[in-house]
């Protein structure tokens, strides 16, 4: 579903990605983890089509992203929903309004279909009835799961997720990871998720994949990433004390 091969982006002179090969199969998710600033946004940005690689091939379907116009990227992305980081919700639009952007900028759909949509879209993320709601209203965990409803408002293939637990308590962290599986397992989206929480990441990844310094470090299922001989790895998903029995394991706090 989502190929990159041999991509490196180089942003004024220095060496953001560097040879990334990674692919995504339909239906799987993908967690992207790794330290502040190693390169996780700018991966999800050129998965959308939002960077160009300097150079490389990303094919998302069957599609090299790289070489479509404007037109033909906004074209694709109607099939790819987008969670960001901080909600992204517009404030002036009630929760309804929110969910319903996409459906209206973007399809023929009538007002009384839409409603529909909206109803059953927040009904999914736990947040029924909630249409006239302003978004200052709710918390932040409430304004991410509005933001998973409007990202699969129009059924989108695939749903890039960029910190969908950022700023979140565990329990709503939770939430939030439990509602990206089953989002994944009711419409079969295939899902790309930047994360920082280690029990997010162990929670929902079909495979993680480290970055580090500008480039994958180490592929694999969340048992094989517990397992990786790779020291980096083990430090960053077990903490500073990784190689103590009585380390502090990140992922159980
Ligand atoms: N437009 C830009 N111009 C210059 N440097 C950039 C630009 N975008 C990103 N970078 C640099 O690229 C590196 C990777 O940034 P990126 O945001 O992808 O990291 P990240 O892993 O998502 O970090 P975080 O976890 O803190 O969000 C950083 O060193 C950042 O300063």
């Amino acid at each position: 579903m989502i190929q990159l091969s041999a991509v490196n982006m180089n942003i004024h002179g220095n060496h953001i990605l560097q040879d990334i090969n990674l692919s995504v199969a339909a239906g799987e998710t993908m967690v992207i983890i790794g330290p502040s600033g190693s390169g996780k946004s700018t991966l999800l940005r050129l998965i959308v089509g939002l960077l160009k690689p300097t150079s490389g091939e990303i094919w998302v379907k069957d599609k090299e992203i790289s070489r479509l116009s404007e037109d033909e990227l906004n074209q694709l992305r109607l099939n790819m929903g987008m969670v960001f980081q901080y909600s992204a919700l517009f404030d002036s639009m009630t929760v309804g309004e929110n969910v319903a952007f996409g459906l209206r900028e973007h399809t023929k759909l009538s007002e009384e279909e839409i409603s529909k949509v909206v109803r059953r879209k927040l009904r999914m993320v736990g947040l029924f009835g909630k249409e006239k709601v302003m978004p200052n209203e709710l918390s932040g965990g409430m304004k991410k799961r509005v933001s998973l409803a409007r990202a699969i408002a129009v059924n989108p293939e695939i749903i890039l997720y960029d910190e969908p637990t950022a700023g979140l308590d565990p329990i709503m962290s939770e939430k939030i990871d439990r509602l990206i599986s089953s989002t994944k397992r009711i419409m079969g989206v295939t899902s790309v998720v930047v994360t920082h929480h280690m029990t997010s990441a162990f929670n929902i990844a079909d495979r993680i994949a480290m970055i580090y310094g500008g480039r994958i470090i180490e592929v694999g299922t969340v048992a094989e990433i517990k397992q990786s001989a790779n020291p980096v790895v083990q430090q960053f998903i077990y903490g500073l004390k990784a190689r103590g029995a009585s380390s502090k394991r990140r992922f159980e706090a």
